[in-house]
This record gives structure tokens, sequence and C-alpha cells, in this order.
């Protein structure tokens, strides 16, 4: 079976609170709130979606057997000898479809230290260093713990109110990208203004162009 992977990919975290931090990134394909197909976007859980998990075709991707041979190719994407700070960042599509304790020992054996972003729906494994969940309207939530967690804002059915005293560090309010970005924005401008327990995360990848 192994390890079903888009894309491995050297960048800066560009969002919540280690924002600006060197990490790898390894895109997990598939996601348990919508297809990927475009076709099924209108009727899918989760809507709104900015990323392309669908196939194994991307940069450094593909059909990993062992949790060593992923972490082998992470470590090739970091490309630099040094332990310092090495910072993996597993994501989707939906990573706790497949992210597993054998996978985090053995990036963790490489020096990295493990973070995921998820939609909250599925257990996480034991021995992650960074969790960041990000609930969508209509999934329940299993993961309501964490270190930060990331709403993208606005979302009908899901009021941050709603999810505003579960047990994690951050509260973040990520704008909704897409055709009404501004207006989402200035929206989460406002209640970050009111509500000040949450702060606002831009995705400042996508403002300075890189991935
Ligand atoms: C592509 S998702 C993959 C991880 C996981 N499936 C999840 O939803 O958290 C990565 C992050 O991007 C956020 N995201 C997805 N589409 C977005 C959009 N249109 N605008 C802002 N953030 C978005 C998600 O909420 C999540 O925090
Ligand atoms: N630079 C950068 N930061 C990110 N933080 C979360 C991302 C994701 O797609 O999970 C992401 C991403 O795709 N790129
Ligand atoms: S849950 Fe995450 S990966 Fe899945 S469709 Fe929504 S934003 Fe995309
Ligand atoms: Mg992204």
């Amino acid at each position: 079976m192994g390890y079903a992977v888009k894309e491995i990919f050297k960048t800066l975290q560009g969002e919540g609170a280690q924002a600006g931090r060197a990490a790898v990134f390894c895109r997990f394909a598939g996601c348990n709130l919508w297809s990927g197909r475009e076709a099924d976007r209108a009727d899918a859980v989760c809507t709104f979606c900015d990323t392309d998990f669908v196939g194994m075709d991307g940069d450094g991707g593909g059909r990993f057997e062992t949790a060593q041979d992923l972490a082998a190719a992470i470590e090739r994407a970091w490309a630099d000898a040094s332990h310092e700070r090495r910072y993996i960042v597993f994501t989707g599509g939906e990573p706790l479809l497949q992210l597993d304790e054998a996978l985090l020992e053995a990036v963790h054996a490489r020096g990295f230290a493990a973070a995921v972003e998820t939609n909250g729906t599925q257990e996480a494994p034991a021995g992650l260093d960074w969790v960041c969940v990000s609930p969508k309207a209509g999934a329940p939530l299993k993961l309501d713990q964490g270190d930060e967690m990331k709403l993208v804002y606005p979302q009908a059915g899901l009021d941050p109110a709603q999810v505003a005293d579960l047990a994690f560090e951050h509260f973040w309010l990520q704008p909704m990208d897409g055709p009404d970005r501004l207006a989402n924005t200035a929206a989460a401008v406002a209640y970050c203004l009111d509500h000040p327990r949450w702060r606002l995360s831009l995705q400042t990848h996508k403002l300075i162009g890189i991935p």
C-alpha cells in the first residue's frame, strides 16, 4: 500500500504561528471532504479548497512503499546536511488519512520537527510536534485540541464562536481565498477587531509568489 504523495517541496510556511519558517511540505494525495474533481466541488462538504491534491504527479510526488523511503525523500528536499531547525509539514489533501507513527519516527530520526495541517475529522497519531486544525462546516471534529486552530472565514454554518473555547494555543481567522477574497479579508479583520481571541492569518506565500 504505502503512502500516496502528490508533491514534496521546500518553502516558507506561509500561514499561522509558524509563518516565515523554512519547511519541507509533504502533500498527501486525497481528501475525505472533496474528491478534488471540479465537477464534484459544489456538492462536496468542503467547497472552497485552494489546492490540487489529486494524483501523485507533482514535483517529488509518487508512491512511497515505506516510511523510511518517504522520510529519505523529505530529507533530500530539505537539501542541507545540517540538522538545525529541520521542519516538515504534512498536509494534503487530508494528511491524517495516511500519516502514521512509523513515518513520524522516521522523520524524527532524521532530525525533523513534524507539523500537520488537518481538517480535524481524524484522530492524530502520537508524536506530532505541531498540530494545526482547520475545521470545516458540516464535518464533525474528532481532533478538538492542538497548537493552533486556523478557521477559514467566513464559512456558512460555522461561526467562530462554536470553536473558540476548544483547547488550542492560537486562534486564527484566515480569509477565504477565491472570488470574494477582498470582502472576506475585510470581514475577517472586522471580526478580529471585535473578538480579540482571534488573530488574522494571511496566506503570506501567495502575497509574495512562492509555493
Ligand atoms: C489545502 S488544506 C490541507 C490540509 C487539510 N485538509 C485542511 O483542510 O486543513 C491546507 C490549509 O489551507 C486552508 N485553505 C484551503 N482552501 C483555502 C482557501 N480557499 N482560502 C484560505 N485557506 C484555505 C485549509 O483550511 C487549511 O488550513
Ligand atoms: N507556503 C505555504 N504555506 C502553507 N501552509 C499551509 C499550506 C497548505 O497547503 O497546507 C501551505 C502551502 O501550500 N504553502
Ligand atoms: S479539507 Fe482541506 S484538502 Fe480537503 S478539500 Fe477542504 S481544504 Fe482541501
Ligand atoms: Mg496551501
